[in-house]
């Protein structure tokens, strides 16, 4: 079985990589499992105020590893296995997207299928300018997964889940910053150390970045609350971390 998760540390910012390099970052199904355990272990060290997902040899991922469907479900497509495989890779997925803090994906080469869906969970994509955004789905035969139109509607439109998943054009970083996919787009090799600064920036405070992530999710992930709501939800929040960041002020005075 060949590929790894990798998980590293450069200093407060949790650093993931997709390493399968020979399938061009294809995930395997114990991939998944190994995403969701990092995940665990990066949520479970408040140290940590942010997460940067990449892939290795300048590919971000070619989606699942659909090299060993002929002969793992090749007799029953439609086996209980089958079912709970397709859970377990969409589920790490949505155990990355809930990570307690931001997170960015460094997209460089190609993101297809539910590689494409792993870059849609972070909060932010930094990518290479000719980064090659693909759904790949209808190519491959198969209908669009993971909550694919709910994640590029819900950040960049219905325009752009038509584009994406309904007609299957391939965009390019630069073309994606363009409808909101893509939030900074860059040289190629500038991509992984740009999306590693910007990580490092909003990890400078662990704390306070995990609970901005906190809000982040309530007014994104719901239907927009009235901008009244949102003063509501965030006044507490933030009164709080005023008051931590002058108590630690008063401390160091
Ligand atoms: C539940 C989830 C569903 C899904 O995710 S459905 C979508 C599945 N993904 C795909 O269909 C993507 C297929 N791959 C591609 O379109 C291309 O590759 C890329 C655009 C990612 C890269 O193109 P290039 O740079 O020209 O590389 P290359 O020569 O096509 O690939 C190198 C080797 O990697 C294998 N490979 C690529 N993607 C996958 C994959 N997803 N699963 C298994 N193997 C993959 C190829 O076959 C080949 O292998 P060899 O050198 O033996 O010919």
């Amino acid at each position: 079985m060949t590929g790894r998760i990798g998980l590293d540390r450069v200093g407060a910012v949790a650093v993931i990589t997709v390493d399968n390099t020979r399938i061009k970052n294809a995930l395997t199904q114990q991939m998944a499992r190994d995403l969701g355990a990092v995940c665990e272990e990066i949520d479970a060290d408040a140290s940590i105020g942010c997460t940067v997902i990449q892939g290795a040899g300048g590919t971000f991922c070619s989606g699942a590893d659909t090299s060993t469907w002929a002969e793992t479900y090749g007799d029953d497509p439609l086996s209980d296995e089958a079912y709970a495989d397709t859970d377990e890779m969409y589920g790490s997925f949505v155990r990355f997207g809930e990570l307690k803090a931001p997170t960015i994906a460094a997209v460089r080469g190609a993101a297809v299928g539910a590689g494409l869906n792993l870059a849609l969970a972070a909060d932010l994509r930094v990518a290479a300018d000719d980064a090659r955004l693909l759904a790949g789905f209808l190519a491959a035969g198969i209908h669009p997964g993971g909550g694919f139109f709910t994640l590029v509607r819900r950040l960049a439109g219905r325009e752009a889940a038509a584009t994406l998943g309904l007609f299957s054009q391939e965009v390019s970083g630069r073309e994606a910053k363009g409808f909101g996919l893509v939030g900074v787009c860059v040289p190629d090799e500038d991509t992984e150390k740009t999306a590693l600064e910007i990580a490092q920036h909003v990890a400078r405070d662990p704390l306070v970045a995990r609970r901005a992530k906190r809000s982040f999710n309530l007014e994104t992930q719901s239907t927009p609350l009235p901008w009244a709501a949102a003063l509501e939800v965030e006044r507490g929040v933030q009164l709080w971390t005023q008051a931590r960041r002058l108590r630690h002020q008063r401390e160091q005075a």
